[in-house]
């Protein structure tokens, strides 16, 4: 069973009806947007990566029991330029792209001098963040675009420089119960300083219609342990009252991207996990924003997706999946991926660790601050106000966590999970009970499975109340791919909606119900 990562998928622009199996709730109304890369090659160019890939959007409209599929290129710049010249003309994370190979020296210099400072990819092929009521294609450099949600249109470019000092934004954003959104971005050498800054994006409109990050405001920001190799950072996560960020040993070296175009090499390979480093845990309260007074650290580790962090009797908990290097990066190399299909993974395997931030500091040198008795997770008191946290493995295997997202920053028990055990493939999801650490599992044989989102019953109390959508992609030639709805309890098969097409495996969804 194979999935060729590298094949260019066609987009499917003009809504297709799919054929129903099974009932869909009634109450199950909205439309789940994916994203991810679906084009790989042009003319005699190829990506190395895959998440360098052309961003190919798709969506399943559901209204009244049926659904409605169709796709769609992202048509931004990186996309129009590059489909002009019939060849890569943009350079993504993994490829360094070299727009025209006949200049003469003198434009050769011209070329280098604009790439030194150059103007990034608008390829946003990773995720879907809504401000106020816009909702934008994202990947991680500062361009966003925004999109119309029910036609797939691409629309306006959108810069965070012209409104922020963001030079790389994550492309996991949070939101509150009001509406308003809050990421997390890295100011490059600005005044001299490299620092995190987490920002909040109002909900709402704005009455001029402009970008809603016209109203984006500063936070807090964190300044940058190392000035020339801050941390990449793709996500973060936030109670009622704090923020968690991850600074990890997995860095950009600054002075390394300045020459990279020079010396003909990826902004990737100037990305390096530091295992000697490590990882610092930066808790910032909302309120003050500012850092709280302890510096809480743990081993080395690199982490992509947070799952969740809540508040609990004088702590604050948070889940994360966790490597102990960068092969997850490694990984989706397209030669690499074509050589690992079908052979056992050899990347290193995520494990979904629970850490535990305690908020006093009662306790003497060389205590457990932790006081709780449902996790082994620890931090030990040192001197200089350090505290040495060590996780508590919940789970492995697993990536791509979703929740009930009205349990975001609240206590909860339960992700919805992609299982990545021995190949680059999900062919199983997991709801994963945080309580009783067991799995229920979801496999349909010859079947990729995307991201699992968890969309909660309208007035549920229970908080697996729902239903978990993915995207399937069959992998049993001459079979389309579908829409797979479980339920949030049982995890058992409710309905699916066939889709007559070649699905693209995706990154991220994002659902907007009707309502909205
Ligand atoms: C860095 C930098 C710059 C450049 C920045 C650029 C180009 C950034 C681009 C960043 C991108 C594209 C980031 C993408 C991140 C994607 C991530 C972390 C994806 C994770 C994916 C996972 C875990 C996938 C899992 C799986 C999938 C999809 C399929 C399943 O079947 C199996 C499974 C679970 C393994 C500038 C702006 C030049 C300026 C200076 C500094
Ligand atoms: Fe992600």
């Amino acid at each position: 069973m194979q999935y060729d990562y590298s094949k260019n998928k066609e987009e499917h622009p003009e809504p297709i009806k799919a054929e129903v199996k099974g009932l869909i709730p009634e109450w199950l109304q909205g439309t789940l947007i994916r994203n991810g890369p679906g084009l790989f090659s042009l003319g005699e160019t190829r990506y190395n990566h895959w998440f360098d890939g052309m961003a190919l959007l798709h969506s399943f409209t559901i209204k009244k029991g049926e659904v409605i599929y169709r796709s769609k290129y992202l048509r931004g710049d990186t996309y129009n330029n590059n489909t002009q010249a019939n060849r890569i003309v943009v350079s993504e994370m993994g490829t360094m792209a070299y727009p025209d190979p006949c200049k003469n020296i003198f434009s050769k210099v011209i070329t280098f001098l604009s790439h030194t400072i150059p103007d990034f990819t608008d390829n946003c092929a990773n995720n879907i963040i809504k401000y106020g009521n816009d909702y934008h294609a994202t990947s991680e450099t500062n361009y966003i675009r925004k999109i119309d949600p029910n036609t797939l249109e691409t629309q306006d470019k959108v810069d965070y420089l012209k409104y922020l000092p963001a030079n790389i934004v994550a492309s996991h954003t949070h939101y509150d119960t009001e509406g308003n959104s809050y990421s997390m971005g890295t100011s490059i050498a600005e005044k001299g300083k490299t620092k995190y800054i987490l920002f909040k994006v109002p909900g709402g409109s704005r009455s001029d219609g402009s970008s809603p990050l016209k109203s984006a405001e500063v936070m807090c920001t964190v300044p940058c342990r190392s000035l020339l190799t801050p941390s990449y950072h793709h996500s973060f996560s936030m109670t009622e009252n704090y923020f968690v960020f991850i600074e990890q040993p997995l860095k950009l070296d600054i002075l390394k991207m300045a020459t990279a175009y020079l010396r003909r090499v990826s902004w990737a390979s100037c990305m390096k996990f530091h295992p000697e480093d490590s990882t610092l845990i930066h808790l910032i309260d909302r309120k003050t924003k500012k850092e709280v007074g302890f510096k809480f650290y743990t081993g080395a580790m690199a982490v992509f997706h947070q799952v969740n962090a809540f508040e609990d009797d004088g702590h604050v908990v948070f889940d994360v999946i966790c490597y102990d290097d960068n092969s997850l990066y490694e990984m989706f190399y397209l030669d690499k991926l074509k050589e690992q299909m079908g052979a056992e993974s050899t990347y290193c395997k995520p494990k979904c660790k629970r850490f535990v931030l305690p908020l006093s500091d009662t306790g003497e040198m060389g205590e457990d601050l932790v006081k709780l008795k449902y996790t082994t997770a620890s931090a030990v008191k040192e001197k200089d106000g350090k505290v040495l946290c060590q996780g508590e493995v919940l789970c492995d295997g697993v990536e791509l966590p979703r929740i009930n997202y009205n349990f975001n920053g609240k206590k909860y028990r339960y992700s919805y999970m992609c299982c990545v055990d021995t190949s680059p493939v999900a062919k199983k999801i997991v709801k994963f009970d945080a309580e009783t650490k067991q799995q229920i599992e979801w496999t349909g044989g010859d079947c990729f499975a995307s991201e699992p989102v968890f969309i909660p019953r309208p007035d549920a109390v229970d908080e697996d109340d729902g239903v978990v959508l993915t995207s399937v992609i069959n992998a049993k030639p001459a079979q389309g791919g579908f829409l797979l709805l479980l339920d949030g309890k049982s995890f058992k098969e409710v309905a699916r909606a066939c889709i007559d097409v070649d699905l693209h495996m995706d990154m991220h969804g994002y659902f907007i119900p009707d309502s909205s």
